[in-house]
Order: structure tokens, then C-alpha cells, then sequence
């Protein structure tokens, strides 16, 4: 059985202030039968592992490149993150396709090194309005699929995130129909590349606008194993509804 994941995606948002967030969030779920990750930015990394050592919280980073060291200025590599004291990192999140033109070739080469690592590699795709107007929305989510993960993988160690793009920030939600649409297409897809054990173990969230309000409907839907949360994450009072949400829908 997949293990269901409650993921928080913090974005560029947080300087010290905001582990008292995250020491709160970790409080709030002493026992969770969840598994529970916040991604902080990168300069909060080691305090954030410090604050939550001992909890249920795991932390991640939230891209890293896809060498392991070298003349890279500015970057961070898998094991680096790891090193900081995270566990998993989100990779090929829309805004870091949009604003520094990843493709998919590379998002996948930073999986390889992510999981090389001994990372959870947490990777991001969906489409845009213009692509769900057009009504291209599974061939992209499936080329994207099929781009940015890596061939012989660990199914355990792999996270899909379905992240409409239109929905991330917007308050926009797709209709519960269209996420089922898309999480049962993406695990046929899998099924198809990896076979079933591995795909099966591929935990496929779905994540854009997830407040505390939706998410019990959206964790009800077929092949949803969790969220990944942007704007509810950044406090215990948002993101801890969410998590029992998902505590509830697990059983
Ligand atoms: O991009 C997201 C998580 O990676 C979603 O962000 P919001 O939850 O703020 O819409």
C-alpha cells in the first residue's frame, strides 16, 4: 500500500521566523499516519531539519542540479540537500519550468541524481489554461510523464505531482472528475512503462490552490495519495486541517 504524503511546497517564502510555523506543524501531528514533508527555501534547510528532528516532519529541498559538484554558481546539488538534512526534493515545479526554462529532459536528469542521492525525488507537471482549453491536457501531462522520470527506478522513491498550472495560487480548482481524469491516466501510464509494482508504488498527488476546505473532497478521488501545498503549507493553522484530512481519508 502507498504510504499517503501531505507535502508543503514553501516556495520563496520564510526567513528564521518561520520555524516557529514549522515546529507548530510538527507539534500539531505527534503521531501522523502520514507521512509528512515540508519543503522550505534552501536557506532554511539545515535549521528547518534541526527544528523538526525527533517528529513526524521530514524536509525537503525544492530543486537541485543534476552534477553532483562542480563549477556551478548558485547551485545545489542533490547530495548537498541531503547533507542539509532533507530527504526528498521537488523537482520541475511549473514555476521553475516558466521562470528558468527547465525542460523535461533536464528534470529528469535531476531525478537520476536526486535518487542517486538517496533522495525522494518529488517531480511536478501539468498543464496550462491554454493547454486544458485546447484540450491537450493528458497528452501533455503524459509527455511530461513520460520526460521527466527516469528509466529503472524505485517506485517507493518517486512522487508525481499533478499541478495544474492555471490552479497553483489561483483559487482555481479542476472539477473533481478532471483529477480523477488525470491521476488515473498518469497510473495507466505507469502501469504501461514500469509494470505494476513499481508503478503502484508511485505516490501521484495532486497539488494547486489545496486549502483546508477542498481537501477532503480532493483526497477522496481515485489515485490522490496526497497533496502538495503551496499557500495553506506556510502555516499550522491551513496546513494541519489538510494533513488530518488526509489522516481521514487513509482510514
Ligand atoms: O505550487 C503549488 C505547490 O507546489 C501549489 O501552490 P498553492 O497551493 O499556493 O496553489
Amino acid at each position: 500500500m502507498r504510504r499517503k504524503l501531505a507535502a508543503g511546497n514553501w516556495k520563496m517564502n520564510g526567513t528564521g521566523e518561520a520555524l516557529t510555523a514549522l515546529e507548530a506543524i510538527a507539534g500539531a501531528h505527534p503521531a501522523a499516519t502520514v507521512d509528512l514533508l515540508i519543503c522550505p527555501p534552501a536557506t532554511l534547510l539545515y535549521r528547518a531539519a534541526q527544528a523538526v528532528s525527533g517528529s513526524r516532519v521530514r524536509i525537503g529541498g525544492q530543486d537541485c542540479h543534476a552534477a553532483n559538484a562542480g563549477a556551478h554558481t548558485g547551485d545545489i546539488s542533490a547530495s548537498m540537500l541531503a547533507d542539509a538534512g532533507a530527504s526528498a526534493v521537488i523537482l520541475g515545479h511549473s514555476e521553475r519550468r516558466a521562470d528558468h526554462g527547465e525542460t523535461d529532459a533536464q528534470v529528469c536528469d535531476k531525478a537520476r541524481a536526486a535518487l542517486d542521492a538517496g533522495l525522494i525525488a518529488i517531480i511536478c507537471i501539468g498543464e496550462t489554461l491554454a493547454q486544458r482549453e485546447a484540450g491537450q491536457t493528458l497528452d501533455v501531462v503524459c509527455a511530461q510523464l513520460a520526460g521527466s522520470v527516469p528509466d529503472g527506478i524505485d517506485g517507493s522513491r518517486v512522487v508525481i505531482a499533478y499541478e495544474p498550472v492555471w490552479a497553483i495560487g489561483t483559487g482555481l480548482v479542476p472539477t473533481l472528475e478532471q483529477i480523477a481524469e488525470v491521476h488515473d491516466t498518469l497510473r495507466q501510464q505507469l502501469i504501461g512503462r514500469f509494470g505494476s509494482e513499481t508503478a503502484e508504488a508511485i505516490r501521484l498527488l495532486y497539488g494547486g490552490s489545496v486549502k483546508p476546505g477542498n481537501a477532503a473532497e480532493i483526497f477522496a478521488v481515485s489515485n490522490v495519495d496526497g497533496a502538495l501545498v503551496g499557500g495553506a503549507s506556510l502555516s499550522a493553522a491551513d496546513f494541519s486541517p489538510i494533513v488530518t484530512a488526509l489522516e481521514q481519508a487513509a482510514g
